[in-house]
């Protein structure tokens, strides 16, 4: 996709909530598509729209060698060159909303450090279906992610990278990479590239009577307007 067409997608979803998105696809007779399973959550308030980069990561099944703490060390810096390494590092673009595919495996792909480093080259959000590590760092850092759980573990003798910029799925919905990612307080969802802009045209026209009707609430009940109705 061009830088164009990126920045095109990214305006026209900037102000739309998830809800406005579901009833986008539902007047596309998207119906059964798109909602990401409601178990994942955000992990503190936030709304973002991104571009889906994508990560697929399998169980580990080998097992796990007896050694020293010395030789662990060694061991764990293999894993994360051989086994577990964070892809598509250098791909990343402004814009991206980064997809982990983790087969639910319950450890912390994503934590305060590896989510920042990419964060910091534009990444503007995470989703899972599995855990996060270093919830509190994420917090204070206000790095927003959106994940099934919370996991204490690294990925060393866990899981093992598998693909990168596939097709996977998370919580029963199918994201390619390019897909347009809406994410906030109802969850997560997604629109297939190829009829985001179809989806935007009915999601602003719900998103516009919405707002019309609440702004009519609010003055009648005398209330400040705010940027949701303004
Ligand atoms: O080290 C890891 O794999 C994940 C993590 O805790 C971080 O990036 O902060
Ligand atoms: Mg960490």
């Amino acid at each position: 996709m061009s830088q164009d067409e990126r920045q095109t997608l990214l305006e026209l979803y900037k102000d739309l909530r998830v809800a406005d998105v579901r009833d986008g696809m539902d007047w596309n007779m998207m119906h059964q598509y798109g909602s990401v399973h409601h178990s994942i959550r955000p992990l503190f308030p936030a709304r973002v729209v991104g571009i889906a980069r994508t990560s697929r990561y399998m169980p580990y099944e080998q097992s796990i060698p007896h050694m020293s703490p010395d030789e662990y060390t060694e061991w764990v810096a293999w894993y994360y060159r051989e086994v577990s390494k964070n892809p598509g590092f250098a791909e990343i673009e402004d814009g991206d909303f980064v997809c982990v595919d983790q087969s639910g495996v319950s450890v912390g792909i994503l934590g305060s450090n590896n989510s920042l480093a990419y964060y910091s080259k534009g990444a503007r959000a995470f989703m899972t279906n599995g855990g996060v590590r270093d919830t509190d760092e994420l917090i204070l850092q206000q790095v927003p992610v959106w994940s099934q759980f919370v996991s204490q573990g690294m990925n060393q003798g866990r899981i093992r990278f598998d693909a990168k910029d596939v097709p996977i799925s998370i919580g029963g919905a199918v994201i390619r990479p390019g897909d347009m990612i809406v994410a906030d307080g109802d969850g997560v969802i997604v629109v297939p590239r190829n009829i985001a802009h179809e989806v935007a045209k009915y999601a602003h026209q719900e998103f516009s009577n919405d707002k019309s009707g609440r702004r009519k609430l609010y003055e009648q009940l005398g209330w400040e307007l705010d940027h949701t109705v303004a």
